[in-house]
C-alpha cells in the first residue's frame, strides 16, 4: 500500500505535508466535502470513497522522515491522493486558529465549513442550548401560547413543499391505519427503504390475527411489565440485603434486560425495525434506559445511535438523545444531534480528545439522510428525586436526518479545555405525528386562563395536591357528591383492630410481623413503588410500632401525583395526571361507601357468599371518576392496614406501567355483571380508545 501511493503522488512533496497538524486540518478538510451541498470537484470520488473498504488502522508513510498521521479514513485511491495534495496546499495557507471561545468560528476556519444554522440567520429561535441538562419542557418552551402562531411558524421552518408534503403523507400514513393498504407489497421492494418501513407497517396492520396493532400495543405492553416487575423483584432482593452471584457492580436494569434476552422474552432484538416499531406509541415513556432496547426500539444499551445494514450500506434506525454530547433542541420540531465518538474515556490512551470519524453511527446517519430514511428519536432527561438518579425517556415518534456538517467540540479535561472535530447532525421531526404529552402541557401550564376551568379543586383542600376539574368538550358541571378522602363503613358494621408489629425503626425482613404476613417480603421497594400486584396487602397501620416513613407504609400516605378530573367525548369524565407518574407507583384509592352487594344491584359470580362493593356515587374521592379500558393503565390491589377484615380491603389503584402525563388513568372493572331492575345483566359499550 505504501508503495502503491508513493507511486500514484508524486506531486505529494514533504514541503506540503508540514507537520502531523496540518494533516488533521487536511483530514477535517475533506470531511467537510462529503457534507451535501458542497461544491468540491472531487465530491463523488470522496462518496464512493467513503463507502469503500477501510484501511485497517495503519500509517501511511511519504518517506521514511514523515508520517501522515495514523489515520482511520477510508481506502486511499489514486484520485483522492492527488485531491488531498491540492488541498494540503490549501490547508498550510490558512492560518492556525488558535484556541478561541468562538467555536463555531474556529470550526468555520479549521475546516472551511459552519454551522449552517448559524450562517442561514433561520427564522428558528433557539430556546434551549442546555448542554447537559435537557428537560422536554425546553422543547416546547416556544414562548408562543396560539396554536396557529405556533404552526405557523413551524411552516417557516426551511423545508421544501414537496418533502413537506411526501413527509406528511408518509407518517399520516403510517398512524392511520385504515387509510392503509391492508396487503403487503412485495413487488415495491426496489423502492426506498422508507417505502420498505411503510410495507413492513402495512403488512403489520394487515388483518392476520395476532399481528393487529391492538395485539402488537399488548405484547409490547407485556414485554414492559415483565420487566418492571423483574427489575422490581431484583431491586427488593439487593434492598433487603439479599446478594445475587454475579450481580456485584452491574446495573440491574442491564441483568434483567440480560435475562430476558436469553429466555427471548424481548421484541424486536434480533431483526431491526426500521421506522416506527408496531405496538410502540409516540410518547410512551420509559424509566430505565433497557426498557427500549427489550423492545427493539433502540438496542445498544450505551450506544446513542443504533444502525443497521440495508442494500450493503450502513444507515441508523434510532438515536437516544440524553444529555451524555452537547445535543441542541431547536425547537419542537428540530433537533441537533451530535455525532458518536472521540469523548476522551480517561483510560490509557485515550485521555485526549479524538476527531470523530464517518463511521459507525456517524456514517448510518450521512446514509440515512442520503436514502432518506426516518430515524426513532428517544429524548431522556434527568428526573432525579431526594438524591436518588432517575431519568426519563420517552419516544418522541420519527424525524428526518436534514444535514449534516462538521464543527469543534470542546471537552473539559482535567480541568483543562481541548478541542477536536465532531459532526453535527440536523434532524426534523416528520409532519402527521401526535403532539407529545409534554408540548400540550406546557402550553397550558404557559396559558394565563386555563380553558374550560370549572372548578380549582374539588377535594376542597382535602387533598395534598388540589384536584381540578376541566371541561373543554361541552358546558355540563361535574356531577354533585361529597369528597371524602376515606372510606365509610356501614354503621352496623365493627371494625377488627389489627395486630400491629413491634419494630422500632424501619421494619426488616427478618423481625416485622407484618413482612410475615406478606409471606416474608416487603411488598414495596424503597422508592414506594409496588413490586408486583398480589391477591392481598397488608402494610404497617396505626397499630404497628415502626415509624410513618416505613417503606411498608404506602397507600395510606394518600395521592402523591398532581390528578385533575376532565371530560371526554364519549365516557363522561375522567381522570389524567399532569405529571408522568413512573410504573408501580401509588396513584389513588378508590373511595365511598362500602354497601352489600345486594343493595347495588350486582351480582357476584360465585352467588351465595357475602359480598361488598364500594358505592362512590353519593361521596367520594377522585377515584370514582376512572373509568374502564381492556388495555388498562392501573390495577386495583387490595390492601389491609387499619382493621383485618378480609372482606372489605381498601381499594388502592397502581401504575400498571409509566405512564405519561396527560394520558387518561383506566382499570378494568373487576366487579361482577350490573343488574337492572327486572333482573337483566346491563350491558354499556366500552368507549375506550376514543379521545
Ligand atoms: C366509575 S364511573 C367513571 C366516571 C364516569 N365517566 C363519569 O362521567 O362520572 C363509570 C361509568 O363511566 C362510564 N364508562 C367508564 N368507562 C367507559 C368506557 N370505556 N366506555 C364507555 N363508558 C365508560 C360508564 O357509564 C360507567 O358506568
Amino acid at each position: 500500500m505504501e508503495k502503491e501511493v508513493m507511486k500514484q503522488k508524486p506531486s505529494c512533496k514533504i514541503s506540503d505535508v508540514a507537520s502531523t497538524r496540518n494533516l488533521k486540518r487536511q483530514s477535517s478538510s475533506a470531511a467537510c466535502c462529503w457534507t451535501p451541498g458542497c461544491s468540491h470537484p472531487s465530491l463523488s470520488k470522496i462518496h464512493s470513497c467513503a463507502e469503500g473498504d477501510r484501511i485497517k488502522k495503519k500509517r501511511v508513510s511519504v518517506d521514511s522522515n514523515t508520517t501522515l498521521g495514523t489515520t482511520q479514513h477510508k481506502m486511499v485511491k489514486p484520485i483522492e491522493v492527488r485531491m488531498m495534495s491540492k488541498e494540503k496546499k490549501k490547508e498550510a495557507s490558512k492560518p492556525i486558529v488558535p484556541f478561541s471561545k468562538n467555536q463555531s468560528e474556529r470550526a468555520k476556519v479549521r475546516t472551511g465549513m459552519s454551522n449552517p444554522l448559524a450562517v442561514k440567520k433561520s427564522p428558528m429561535k433557539v430556546i434551549s442550548k442546555k448542554k447537559f441538562h435537557y428537560s422536554p419542557m425546553d422543547r416546547c418552551g416556544s414562548g408562543v401560547t396560539d396554536p396557529k402562531r405556533w404552526a405557523s411558524r413551524v411552516s417557516l421552518q426551511p423545508q421544501s413543499r414537496l418533502s413537506r408534503a411526501r413527509a406528511e403523507n408518509s407518517v399520516s400514513a403510517l398512524y392511520h391505519h385504515d387509510k392503509r393498504p391492508k396487503k403487503s407489497m412485495p413487488h415495491l421492494a426496489a423502492r426506498s427503504i422508507r417505502l420498505n418501513a411503510y410495507q413492513n407497517n402495512a403488512a403489520y396492520y394487515g388483518p392476520k390475527k395476532g399481528n393487529r396493532p391492538a395485539d402488537k400495543r399488548e405484547e409490547v405492553k407485556r414485554c414492559l411489565r415483565t420487566f418492571s416487575v423483574r427489575t422490581r423483584n431484583q431491586l427488593r432482593d439487593i434492598e433487603s440485603g439479599k446478594k445475587r452471584p454475579n450481580m456485584e457492580g452491574k446495573r440491574v436494569d442491564r441483568i434483567v434486560a440480560s435475562i430476558m434476552r436469553k429466555r427471548k422474552e424481548t421484541l424486536n432484538t434480533d431483526k431491526p425495525v426500521v421506522g416506527p416499531v408496531p405496538g410502540v406509541e409516540v410518547g410512551d415513556e420509559y424509566r430505565y434506559r433497557a426498557e427500549p432496547c427489550i423492545l427493539g426500539l433502540h438496542r445498544p444499551l450505551q450506544a446513542g445511535i443504533d444502525t443497521t445494514v440495508r442494500n450493503g450500506k450502513r444507515i441508523a434506525t434510532s438515536v437516544v438523545v440524553s444529555g451524555g454530547y452537547p445535543d441542541e433542541v431547536v425547537n419542537e420540531d428540530v433537533l441537533i444531534y451530535s455525532g458518536a465518538g472521540g469523548k476522551p474515556t480517561g483510560k490509557p490512551g485515550h485521555t485526549k480528545p479524538k476527531d470523530q470519524k464517518l463511521e459507525g453511527g456517524n456514517l448510518g446517519l450521512k446514509n440515512s439522510l442520503d436514502m432518506k430514511i426516518p430515524v426513532r428519536v428517544i429524548y431522556g432527561w434527568d428526573t432525579s428525586k431526594r438524591g436518588k438518579a432517575m431519568m426519563t425517556y420517552s419516544y418522541d415518534g420519527l424525524y428526518e436526518v436534514e444535514n449534516y456538517w462538521l464543527d469543534t467540540r470542546t471537552y473539559k479535561v482535567k480541568g483543562k479545555l481541548m478541542a477536536a472535530d465532531g459532526f453535527k447532525f440536523q434532524l426534523r421531526r416528520m409532519k402527521g405525528q401526535p403532539e407529545q404529552n409534554w408540548c400540550k402541557l406546557k402550553r397550558i401550564q404557559m396559558s394565563k386562563v386555563r380553558e374550560g376551568l370549572c372548578s380549582k379543586d374539588i377535594s376542597l383542600g382535602k387533598e395534598e395536591h388540589p384536584i381540578c376539574v376541566v371541561n373543554t368538550i361541552n358546558n355540563e358541571k361535574v356531577p354533585q357528591f361529597r369528597y371524602i378522602t376515606k372510606t365509610v363503613y356501614p354503621s352496623w358494621y365493627q371494625k377488627s383492630w389489627p395486630k400491629g408489629c413491634k419494630c422500632k425503626s424501619q421494619c426488616s425482613v427478618e423481625t416485622c410481623s407484618c413482612v410475615v404476613k406478606n409471606k416474608g417480603k416487603i411488598p414495596f421497594n424503597f422508592d414506594g413503588a409496588i413490586v408486583q400486584e398480589k391477591p392481598l396487602i397488608y402494610e404497617c397501620g396505626p397499630a404497628c410500632g415502626c415509624p410513618p416513613s416505613c417503606y411498608n407504609r404506602v397507600s395510606q400516605n394518600g395521592i402523591q401525583f398532581p390528578l385533575e378530573v376532565f371530560k371526554t367525548k364519549m365516557r363522561g369524565w375522567g381522570v389524567r395526571s399532569l405529571l408522568s407518574i413512573p410504573s408501580g407507583s401509588f396513584v389513588c384509592e378508590y373511595v365511598g361507601i362500602w354497601r352489600p352487594s345486594s343493595d347495588m344491584g350486582v351480582r357476584s359470580s360465585e352467588g351465595v357468599k357475602e359480598w361488598f362493593t364500594v358505592d362512590a356515587q353519593e361521596l367520594g374521592n377522585v377515584g370514582r371518576f376512572i373509568n374502564r379500558s381492556c388495555s388498562p393503565n392501573l390495577f386495583a390491589q387490595h390492601v389491609l392496614f387499619d382493621h383485618d377484615d378480609k372482606k372489605m380491603p381498601h381499594i388502592m389503584f397502581f401504575a400498571a406501567e409509566n405512564i405519561p402525563p396527560l394520558k387518561e388513568l383506566t382499570y378494568q372493572y373487576k366487579y361482577g355483571s350490573v343488574h337492572d331492575s327486572d333482573g337483566k345483566v346491563k350491558v354499556k359499550e366500552c368507549y375506550h380508545g376514543t379521545s
